[in-house]
């Protein structure tokens, strides 16, 4: 599935997927927010303070595409955020953020390369995520970061947020989700490379396998 038509089935699953993060440690507590475009250009997301493990589908907020509350409960504070990634992405109808451990560690390394946080260390990196662009430090939910997020989405499908985590749209939710384990698998891959020598894919062999999607 790639536009989330049905409300009431990307309800069923926007929390399936949240359910299926947090079950498997890809974000704790209350971290990490999930949001899905319907046909009708509005955004369902996930509730301010909620635990992805226990969010209930009737429990979602709604804004529109400038991250302004319509109905729900409160939403993300980073919904603005989301909003960005739409606006700036027509193609995309999800965007994860999450606080997966390595990613989120990656995120907190000195000298990181600000035009791509992570090497190419395997093929289905470069088909999944590609580049990783990482946006300077703002606390969460600091709006001012909005301007850049648009603009470097526009180029990029996924983005790390310094001393913080991954954000990434798909044109699913299927594919967003996919694509921001794929992040943390590399991650922590490299974590794990530190201090050894690698080889990373050229940049050629990266490039050929760069991802179209949104
Ligand atoms: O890191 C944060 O505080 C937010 O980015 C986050 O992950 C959870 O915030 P809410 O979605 O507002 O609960
Ligand atoms: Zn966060």
């Amino acid at each position: 599935m790639s536009a989330h038509t049905d409300e009431k089935a990307a309800r069923a699953l926007l929390v399936r997927t949240a359910r299926s993060l947090f079950t498997r440690s890809l974000t704790h507590g209350s971290t990490g927010n999930l949001s899905v475009r319907l046909a009708d250009g509005t955004l369902l997301l996930t509730p301010t303070g909620s635990s992805l493990g226990t969010v209930e589908e009737t429990d979602l907020s709604r804004t529109d595409l400038t991250g302004r509350h319509l109905d729900g409960p409160r939403p993300t504070k980073e919904a603005f955020l989301h909003a960005a990634f739409y606006r700036a992405r027509p193609t995309a109808h999800a965007v994860v953020h999450l606080h997966s451990t390595h990613a989120a560690a990656v995120s907190c390394l000195a000298d990181l390369n600000p035009a791509d946080a992570l090497p190419p260390l395997t093929a289905y990196y470069a088909m999944r995520v590609g580049t990783l662009p990482l946006l300077p430090y703002h606390a969460p939910g600091d709006s001012s970061l909005e301007p850049l997020a648009e603009r470097t989405a526009r180029d990029h499908h996924a983005v790390l947020l310094a001393n913080h985590g991954p954000v990434v749209a798909g044109a699913s939710l299927e594919q967003a989700a996919d694509a921001i384990e794929e992040l943390e698998e590399t991650a922590k891959l490299h974590l794990l490379l530190r201090g050894h020598a690698t080889r990373p894919l050229t940049p050629e062999q990266a490039a050929a396998l760069a991802p179209t999607f949104s």
